[in-house]
């Protein structure tokens, strides 16, 4: 009845127990006591519970046990019924889903269990709209090409998207086997991301790619520009070809984007990873993420003479000690600034989006009581 998942033999466990409890075969696709807890209302209304790993035009595939073998299966669910015009809260690569399996005209997704965590980007061009890009991530791999220069400014734009989605940040240096000095590089990139593990790594040479395997045990998620190598990495650590990989255009290595959906695939050594279409836009979507990127800035600021200090020409700032010095690099404070402002913008946009919302609810509300003749308490 339906296609058996592709999950290598060795995260299996037992199929013998029922579908969808804990032990069962779906703990391959992260499924987990607590989930199987979350889970008992859907289970009791007939849901049957399943991992969305990939979701196109309305529609989604989602891992599942099938009820029927007690083998993992993949299905082909309609995602309309948890609706499709919000793009935040629409069904998502790595969400788990209650799936109907009786639905008719198709199999359906009835209902998403609250998310861990979700990865939202400001979607691209003018519009203040949010789009969720993958969901309950533990570690966000934020990849970057050794083979130029990194751009630390976008290293620090993808790290407050991260820590933003409630996640853990990773950076992954790729395509080490081009360079000589990537150690130096490395240092560069720490110091744009504190707290954050710095990791170099070679598809080519295999070379990282053992620590950054013990790096991430759960749900991992690769963001980064299109041809920085997300698709070949994920290939090593799938270990098979289960991402198609561009041809390279030798003269500038830049991508291509081959990936065009985000895609959800279970390790061989458990744990599960998505893999993201290159991003070329990323706008922040407000939160607190720029502010834990720069959590050095914000130390350095609880230092000013000023609690209120707008760190321009107030005498006791920190911040300007710390550029004139030089331990504050202008670069990073100019980057921190000028995200800032995009999530200052993102912010009175939604709470303009809030107010205009409480008011239809408002005279929504009103215009019902008085239709039923009574009054309005509030
Ligand atoms: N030299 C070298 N080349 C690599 C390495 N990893 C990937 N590449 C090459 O880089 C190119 C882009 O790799 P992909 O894996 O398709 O890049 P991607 O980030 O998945 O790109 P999108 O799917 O478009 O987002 C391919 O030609 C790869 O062969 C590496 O470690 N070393
Ligand atoms: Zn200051």
């Amino acid at each position: 009845m339906f296609n058996a998942a592709s999950v290598p033999s060795s995260s299996f466990s037992s199929s013998s127990s029922l579908p969808g409890t804990p032990g069962s075969p779906l703990a391959a696709y992260g499924w987990t006591d607590e989930l199987a807890e979350q889970f008992a209302p859907l289970a009791g209304a007939g849901l049957t519970p399943a991992r969305i790993v990939r979701v196109d035009r309305g529609q989604c595939d989602a891992v599942l046990v099938d009820p029927e073998t007690g083998e993992l299966c993949t299905v082909r669910a309609d995602t309309r019924p948890v609706g499709d015009a919000d793009m935040i809260n629409c069904a998502c690569t790595g969400d788990w889903a209650g799936v109907d399996l009786a639905a008719r005209p198709m199999t359906a997704v009835a209902a998403l269990l609250p998310r861990s965590t979700a990865i939202i980007r400001k979607v691209a061009g003018k519009r203040s709209d949010g789009q969720v890009l993958a969901a309950n991530v533990d570690t966000v791999l934020i990849a970057a090409s050794l083979a130029a220069e990194p751009d630390l400014g976008r290293i620090e734009r993808f790290l407050a998207l991260a820590w933003e989605s409630g996640a853990e940040p990773v950076v992954v240096l790729t395509k080490a086997d081009l360079v000589h000095d990537a150690e130096f590089i490395r240092a560069d990139v720490e110091a744009a991301a504190p707290g954050v593990t710095v990791l170099v790594v070679s598809a080519e040479t295999g070379e990282g790619v053992d620590v950054l395997r013990a790096c991430i045990p759960g749900t991992t998620a690769f963001i980064g520009q299109s041809g920085v190598g997300k698709s070949t990495l994920t290939n090593v650590l799938a270990g098979a070809d289960v991402m198609a990989v561009q041809q390279a255009r030798a003269v500038d290595q830049k991508g291509r984007h081959t990936t065009t959906t985000r895609e959800l695939i279970a390790l061989p050594g458990g744990g599960v990873l998505i893999d993201t279409p290159g991003l070329r836009e990323v706008g922040l979507y407000g939160g607190e993420g720029v502010a834990l990127a720069f959590a050095d800035i914000a130390e350095l600021a609880e230092s000013c003479r000023f609690h209120d200090c707008g760190h321009e020409s107030e005498p006791g700032c920190a911040v300007r000690e710390a550029l004139a010095d030089g331990t504050l690099p202008e670069r990073r404070w100019e980057s921190y600034r000028k995200l800032q402002r995009e999530n200052d913008w993102i912010a009175s946009r939604s709470d303009a989006r809030l107010a205009t919302a409480r008011v239809k609810k408002w005279k929504a509300i009103t215009k019902s009581m008085r239709a039923a003749g009574g009054t309005v308490k509030w």
